[in-house]
């Protein structure tokens, strides 16, 4: 398509010559090709403007940059915010897109809950997907992307190849850096939920309402107009501050929760293999088997079922497909049982908020001790680390503090940090004798939880240049443990 033609659908205005035609985008020079439009951002790391000359020379067409950085041999569509009206080009450049597409943020839960809507449109006989940590997942593969929200060129041509591949709905997980940095935006979206706020990320965002205001833009820009905004309402403030954005941009709102007016959970009772649900909605009552343990899970599945209902979903369906979520990968996944008859269980919990959510979703399981294994990742919010450690003593009767992705820092430095918060707990850095301690230990009534990797297949250690991926899969060293165990290795 021509570059003015994509400018005008999007809105913006094209100087100089634009009949020349675009072949494709790009945010990195060494990916540029003829034809391309290049996106020059000032990174965290470096500043994209330095590599407008080379991208041109590669035979990028149009360069979207701030309007100071300098473009000669090219278009310069010049932007007070080049990453957004980068999004926007991109958009127009990137088509079709599914019919249906829904966002998630939240500080925990993104992942879950794009996930359980996926299933649910799936069960409700949709082509659905959804793109997030785990990857893209289709109906027919999921592939991994290692990050969240990957670049927006990566972003939006998935969005266009999942259409293109007949996929018509698709819950992706809006990350803050991914909001913050426009990297998942340009796409229409329907719906838009929120799940919960609490720390993470303060290496990134200057401080919570920073990291809150991030958040936001999800509800105040990204989101059609009329879209609908599903709120998990937890009585934090947090949580009814989005509900005043989204009514402030004129969403429809749609509230979950004990508290909720939309989707009202009435009852919950835990039951050996899940947990039985009273939920009200439009009127009726629903009594629904949640085949999933712990609280955090029915806050994430009744979102799910609002996003779903949202997107024009039969209740009666929804409602169907809540009842039959399979779980979700390293989110509470009994990844083995020790030799003496314990359970172990593998989380994604990283952040304070999200210990205490894991932990108090195996307590009610638990006879005997509660044992957990965690860590905090390096070159990470180190202010999270002590209140990781606090919530992980006050709830649990036992605390190993291993390692987790020590990346360029000094591992020890970051178990102390944890053990600040948690001076009781015993130091096992290597994380496969701290899970391997930890079965060997538990009795026959005690449940272990190894925390912080979940569906994680390696530990990152060092950073750079020197940055290695060792193997390492909790679930899989969890099982390798327990059977080193059970035939007496030393
Ligand atoms: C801090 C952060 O979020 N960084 C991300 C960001 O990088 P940046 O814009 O700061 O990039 P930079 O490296 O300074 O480079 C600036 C620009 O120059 C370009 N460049 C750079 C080098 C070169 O030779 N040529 C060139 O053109 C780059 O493509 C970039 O556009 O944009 C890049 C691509 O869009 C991301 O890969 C990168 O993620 C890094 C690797 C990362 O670790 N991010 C993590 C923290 C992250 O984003 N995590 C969240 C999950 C959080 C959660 O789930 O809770 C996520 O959404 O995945
Ligand atoms: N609704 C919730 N409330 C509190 N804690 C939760 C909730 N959902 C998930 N958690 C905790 O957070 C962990 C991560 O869950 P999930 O991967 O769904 O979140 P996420 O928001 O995608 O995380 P990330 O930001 O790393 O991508 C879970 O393993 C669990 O410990
Ligand atoms: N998406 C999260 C993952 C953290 C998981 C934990 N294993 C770590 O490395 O800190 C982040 O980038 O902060
Ligand atoms: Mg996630």
């Amino acid at each position: 398509m021509r570059l003015d033609k994509l400018c005008e659908k999007a809105g913006i205005a094209c100087p100089g010559d634009g009949s020349a035609n675009v072949t494709g985008f790009a945010i990195d020079n060494r990916k540029v090709a003829p034809g391309t439009v290049f996106g020059a951002f000032q990174g965290s790391v470096v500043n994209g403007e330095d590599f407008i000359p080379a991208a041109i020379e590669a035979g990028a067409i149009a360069v979207v940059a701030r309007p100071e950085a300098k473009v000669e041999g090219a278009i310069h569509i010049a932007s007070e915010e080049p990453r957004k009206d980068f999004a926007k080009l991109g958009a127009q450049f990137f088509t079709p897109v599914p019919e249906h597409i829904v966002a998630v943020t939240g500080t925990n839960g993104k992942t879950s809950t794009v996930e359980m809507t996926r299933q649910i449109w799936r069960m409700a006989g949709e082509r659905a997907a959804s793109i997030g940590t785990l990857g893209v997942t289709t109906p027919d593969e999921s592939v991994s992307t290692g990050l969240t929200t990957p670049d927006i060129v990566t972003f939006l041509s998935n969005m266009s190849g999942l259409a293109r591949e007949g996929v018509t709905h698709v819950a992706y997980e809006a990350s803050s850096h991914g909001l913050s940095q426009s990297r998942n935006e340009g796409v229409p979206v329907q719906a838009a939920a929120f799940t919960n706020f609490s720390r993470d990320h303060l290496d990134y965002h200057k401080d919570m309402e920073d990291y809150f205001a991030a958040k936001m833009r999800l509800f105040d820009e990204v989101v059609s107009d009329g879209a609908t905004a599903v709120v998990w309402l937890d009585g934090s403030e947090w949580n009814a501050r989005v509900v005043e954005h989204a009514k402030g941009r004129g969403l429809n709102v749609m509230t979950v929760g004990e508290k909720g007016e939309d989707i009202c959970l009435i009852d919950r009772q835990p039951t050996q293999l899940g947990q039985t649900l009273k939920v009200s909605h439009e009127g009726t009552e629903h009594t629904i088997n949640l085949p999933l343990i712990g609280a955090y899970q029915v806050s994430n599945a009744l979102t799910a079922a609002g996003l779903a209902l949202a997107t024009g979903i039969d209740a009666g369906r929804v409602w169907d497909g809540v009842a039959r979520l399979q779980p979700v990968r390293g989110r509470l996944e009994r990844a083995a049982i020790a030799p003496s008859g314990a359970p172990v269980y593998i989380d994604y919990a990283h952040t304070p908020d999200a210990i205490e959510a894991a932990i108090a979703a195996l307590r009610p399981h638990v006879g005997g001790r509660l044992i957990t294994v965690f860590g905090a990742g390096g070159d990470r919010d180190h202010g999270k680390r002590k209140p990781m450690g606090e919530a992980a003593a006050k709830a649990s009767d036992v605390v190993i503090v291993t390692d987790d992705n020590p990346r360029g820092e000094d591992p020890a430095d970051i178990r102390r940090a944890v053990l600040e918060g948690a001076p009781e707990a015993r130091e096992i850095g290597g994380r496969r004798e701290a899970i391997h301690a930890a079965i060997a230990e538990a009795g026959p009534d005690d449940i272990v939880l190894v925390a912080g990797k979940g569906h994680e297949t390696g530990q990152i250690i060092g950073s750079g240049e020197n940055m290695k991926v060792l193997p390492f899969d909790d679930v899989e060293v969890a099982r390798e443990c327990a059977a080193a165990i059970a035939r007496g290795d030393a």
